[in-house]
């Protein structure tokens, strides 16, 4: 036998020894009995999963252990474990499971579902260039007219507001990704991304794959023409505009302009740049329109913060005056109620599973290569030794003591570390505009029944990887004369 077969033979045979020795001597995380075969497929609940796994960590602790068919999950429950692994070990937890029907339905080349490596490099590099906090208070112009929109909007039809909060953000995105001024719901910028985004959700539904559940590759195949139509038609859109000296400087135009700039240009290059714009719309559009939905739950069922928050903007910017960026750190309970609608229920209660690349040992504790770590954000949330009465809605418990609780601010709603949220700072400027602008100028309160009685929505949500209260009504009207009058006088104002 060749030397260098032997040699390989025995280097093989040592690495699995010694794996096997180290895997002897150290435990997996503990977690719950599961089946034989199946492992934990048949107890681990199809709704409120979040919820469902921080109650084992009561029992089992902040890290949990777990299996589903050919899939070994790892659950973290705290953020501490979560910034121990997912942050200061993010070279081994930034990798993504491999999905096969993502790429046919033409994902494929979209951050979000990239593995670990080059490309996946890559575009965490174009996100980042075009989002970090100080470009991103280059948007804060747009933002603030659409905030001023979206009130007029709220006013006019109160009861479309889950719709009018998804124009809101829906106008801020296609003007960053795409420079695009919409106007019409029949814009077909915004139609385009729709079809396209609606596929993208299906993708998302079935993300962690480590669930239960089937997609079958020809409805995959199906919608991949229309996940084409996103990355296609707006980078020729810009493209000829960018020719013919018509564009808005946007996220696609300037990816575009340095293409121009480098003679080396490949395909893969365009189809990198396609793939991120389409990936904005995406991930930013019904992620930032859910957190919306769900501060506006909380000032339903919670009128008492409602109040506190508008008599804060009344002493300090003075009754009938608008919010602007510049006055956010003037206004702490606002902020508190911002924080708070991130903490009370997570856009994202799981996060989006990263999986590990080599095996590892934490805290005494084997973690196999190839685990599907999940970020258990709304276990974070809830986390009884960090909050107290976790599912209230209090924004004072975030104020320094003796005026609140001195708990603090949530930290996983955006992720972690290597994959951490790239759109965060557009996503929060956008949610506390329209906070604040909300909180300054209307009144959220609950509709009365035929029975001349008050309905209080319940707090359900949907279940899925983006998750958000299940359809419900409420009132929303201008606080007063003043305050009707200043969203009317914004119409002259930004020239709407
Ligand atoms: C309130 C709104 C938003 C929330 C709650 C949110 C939350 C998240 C979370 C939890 C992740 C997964 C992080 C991880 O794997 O650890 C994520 C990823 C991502 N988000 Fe956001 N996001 C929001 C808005 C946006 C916006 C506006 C954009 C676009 C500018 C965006 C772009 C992305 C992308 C591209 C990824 C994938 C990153 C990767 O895989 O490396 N998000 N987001």
């Amino acid at each position: 036998m060749d030397i260098l077969v032997v040699i390989s033979l025995f280097c093989v045979i040592i690495t699995f020894v010694r794996w096997r020795l180290r895997r002897a001597r150290v435990p997996f995380p503990p977690g719950p009995p599961g089946d034989p075969i199946i492992g934990h497929a048949r107890i681990i609940p199809a709704e409120n999963q979040g919820e469902y796994f921080y109650q084992l960590s009561k029992v089992y602790g902040p890290v949990i252990h777990l299996t589903v068919p050919g899939r070994t999950l790892v659950v973290l429950n705290t953020v501490e474990a979560a910034i121990d692994l997912l942050e200061k070990r993010s070279v081994n937890y930034s990798d993504r499971s491999r999905f096969v029907l993502f790429e046919i339905m033409g994902w494929n080349v979209s951050l979000a579902f990239l593995p670990y490596g080059k490309r996946f490099q890559k575009h965490r590099r174009l996100f980042q260039e075009y989002f970090t906090r100080k470009k991103c208070e280059t948007y804060h112009n747009v933002q603030l007219k659409q905030s001023r929109i979206l009130l007029r909007h709220l006013v006019k039809a109160p009861a479309k507001f889950e719709s009018v909060l998804q124009w809101f953000t829906t106008s801020i995105i296609m003007h960053v990704a795409y420079g695009r001024q919409v106007t019409s719901e029949d814009d077909p910028f915004v139609t385009i991304a729709e079809e396209a985004s609606a596929t993208f959700s299906t993708c998302v539904q079935y993300m962690p794959s480590w669930f239960p559940g089937t997609y079958y590759a020809e409805r995959a195949r199906a919608s991949k023409s229309l996940t084409d139509r996103i990355h296609v038609y707006p980078y020729k859109v810009i493209q000829m505009q960018m020719k013919q000296g018509t564009a808005t400087p946007s996220f696609l135009s300037h990816h575009i302009e340095k293409l121009n700039e480098d003679s080396n240009t490949t395909e893969d290059d365009i189809d990198d740049i396609k793939g991120s714009a389409a990936m904005i719309y995406s991930a930013g559009g019904e992620t930032t329109r859910a957190t919306l939905i769900i501060f506006i739950l909380a000032m339903v069922l919670y009128p008492e913060c409602q109040i506190a928050g508008q008599k804060e903007i009344d002493e300090v910017l003075g009754v009938g005056k608008l919010p602007d960026f510049a006055d956010r750190s003037s206004l702490p309970y606002v902020e508190c109620i911002l924080q708070e609608s991130y903490r009370w229920n997570n856009a994202i209660p799981l996060g989006v599973p990263h999986k590990s690349m080599e095996d590892d040992v934490y805290n005494g504790m084997f973690i196999p290569k190839g685990s599907i770590m999940i970020a258990n954000t709304r276990g974070m949330c809830l986390n009884e030794n960090v909050y107290s009465e976790p599912y209230k809605f209090n924004p004072s418990r975030f104020l320094p003591k003796p005026y609140g609780l001195g708990e603090p601010y949530p930290v996983a709603h955006f992720g972690f570390g290597g994959r951490v949220c790239p759109g965060r700072h557009l996503a929060d400027d956008s949610v506390w505009i329209a906070v604040a602008s909300i909180i300054a100028t209307l009144t959220v309160s609950k509709c009365i029944g035929k029975d001349g009685k008050e309905v209080t929505p319940d707090v359900e949500f949907t279940t899925g990887v983006t998750s958000l209260p299940k359809s419900f009504t409420c009132n929303i009207k201008p606080r007063n004369e003043v305050s009707e009058a200043a969203i009317i006088s914004q119409t002259d104002e930004w020239n709407l």
